[in-house]
């Protein structure tokens, strides 16, 4: 399997490493691009049947041989092995039986329309972070292994990736984590879980700044190459691509826990904010995964909304960025999105390169086909299954109160985001499964004011707030910032 960058050019093509094992280290293209498979490897009906019964870590096995070739299978099928185990991902919920990694269940019907939830919460850090990362972990350890090799991960979150990050890499040999994010905007479950780590190889560095500064930052480190290459630079966010290809297999899951044959269809509905999670379910469906409608679900920030109703990609500024209570989702500048608008715009890099650089240049670009506009692709938006709304604070309340009282299940704030927004685009006779990506205990606040009391919290975390915190705070600086890094890998 080759992998291409979205902004390549002949020179750059040429520079670019292309196999799985190349990339799993990095993140951005040399060129300032992201990585994806030259093409999409396609799944037949055969493959499909023969997977129904598969655990899920043969299902991991399976899907991600088909992008990882350069990776010999035994090892692969001992690294998925001992990753999806029902001890790493032990946290579901009562009746869930934890061996199913992501376990379904319906969540409401109403006469042909269904909505079923899909739990991809129950690992370590209880969002739906850890079902790449764990997976990450062990990859990455058995790449430096190879080599006798180090890495230093440089990333940015929003609250969920830098936990799952940092529970991840914890101990791993040659490994150290720097972790930016956004000071006092995560929940106070979220900050506590990460910044009451006390491990050497664990930096947490709070941004006095937004999401976006911070990945605007990873960014920049990442287009130095020579600053990335002495320092041994490695990312975990969503622009590394193995983040996204590990997020695949759960939508083969999700679709197989679903349906009883492959002439059934399924929708998505993702709760939305760097567009990572929902990539993966556009990779999925481009594999040949009989998915109908991918739908996106904002936040209050809804520059993607706004784009997938009108074609038009505006960014916002760090100023006009909200703060909500589900604060994972507080981006206005989805780095994944990239990878879809390449598919939109005929795999044409030069297209890509010129619309993202009006994204720097003038905040954004206009597919509507407008007079004006950069282009006419929106029109092709729908045929890809993509469709969006939005969630405001009132939505989210409202979502976790009546879910509660329909169902009994106590749902976090950015899946009441993504149950508020499926009920909206549900289909009769097509089962809508809302991704769960967080376990409600990391937002205890907003469901004591959704419930009146308490999210029940996992074992192992029932006083996490009281320990004491390790972190340092910095501004929106790369010059500071490599300075840090550099201080502290001795390189
Ligand atoms: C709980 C939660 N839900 C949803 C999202 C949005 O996912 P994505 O950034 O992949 O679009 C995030 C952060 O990524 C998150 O942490
Ligand atoms: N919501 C994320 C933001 C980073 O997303 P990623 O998928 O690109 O790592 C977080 O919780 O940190």
């Amino acid at each position: 399997m080759q992998y291409v960058s979205t902004r390549a050019t002949a020179e750059s093509s040429a520079r670019n490493p292309n196999h799985f094992s190349d990339i799993l280290l990095g993140g951005l293209a040399p060129d300032g691009g992201l990585f994806l498979p030259a093409e999409y490897p396609r799944v037949t009906g055969a493959e499909l049947d023969a997977w129904r019964t598969l655990p899920y870590a043969g299902l991991a096995y399976e899907i991600l041989r088909k992008f990882a070739t350069d990776i010999p299978d035994a090892d692969l099928k001992a690294l998925t092995a001992k990753t999806y185990t029902a001890d790493v991902y032990r946290n579901a919920r009562a009746g869930d039986n934890p061996a199913d990694i992501t376990p379904l269940r319906e969540l409401e019907r109403d006469g042909d329309k269904v909505l079923v939830l899909q739990s991809l919460s129950n690992g370590p850090t209880l969002a739906f972070k850890d079902m790449a990362m764990q997976l990450l972990g062990n990859l990455f350890e058995y790449a430096l292994a190879k080599n006798d090799d180090e890495l230093n991960i440089f990333g940015a979150t929003s609250g969920d990736t830098g936990s799952a990050a940092e529970y991840a890499m914890r101990g791993k040999r040659g490994i150290r984590v720097f972790m930016l994010s956004p000071h006092k905007k995560m929940s106070a479950f979220q900050t506590a879980q990460m910044f009451s780590l006390h491990d050497p190889n664990i930096f947490n560095i709070a941004v006095e700044g937004v999401f976006d500064d911070c990945q605007d930052m990873v960014k920049a480190v990442s287009n130095d190459l020579s600053f990335k290459a002495r320092h041994k630079i490695g990312t975990v966010n969503s622009i590394n691509w193995a983040r996204v290809v590990a997020q695949v297999v759960y939508y083969f899951r999700g679709y197989l826990a679903a349906t009883t044959s492959n002439d059934q269809k399924v929708s998505f509905t993702v709760p939305s904010g760097n567009f990572g999670n929902i990539c993966a379910g556009h990779i999925a469906r481009m594999m040949g995964l009989p998915i109908d409608q991918l739908i996106v679900a904002t936040n209050e920030n809804d520059v993607l909304d706004e784009f997938f109703r009108t074609g038009r990609y505006r960014v916002r500024k760090s100023a006009e960025t909200f703060h909500t209570t589900s604060p994972s989702m507080d981006i206005s500048k989805a780095s994944n999105f990239e990878r879809f608008v390449y598919d939109l715009v005929g795999r044409d890099p030069e297209r890509v390169r010129a619309l993202f650089r009006k994204v720097d240049t003038e905040g954004g670009f206009d597919l509507s086909g407008a007079p004006g506009s950069d282009g006419d692709e929106f029109a092709k938006v729908a045929g890809y299954g993509f469709a969006s709304g939005k969630s405001t604070h009132a939505d989210r309340i409202a979502t976790i109160r009546n879910v509660f009282e329909k169902s009994g299940l106590t749902i976090d704030t950015h899946t009441a985001d993504g149950v508020k927004v499926a009920r909206e685009h549900v289909r009769a006779g097509v089962p809508m499964i809302v991704l769960e990506t967080a376990l409600a205990a990391k937002f205890n606040e907003t469901i004591v004011e959704a419930l009146g009391r308490n999210a029940d919290r996992p074992s192992g975390f029932e006083d996490i707030e009281s320990l004491p915190q390790k972190y340092v705070v910095m501004k929106p600086n790369v010059d500071e910032m490599k300075t840090f890094i550099a201080a502290h890998t001795g390189l």
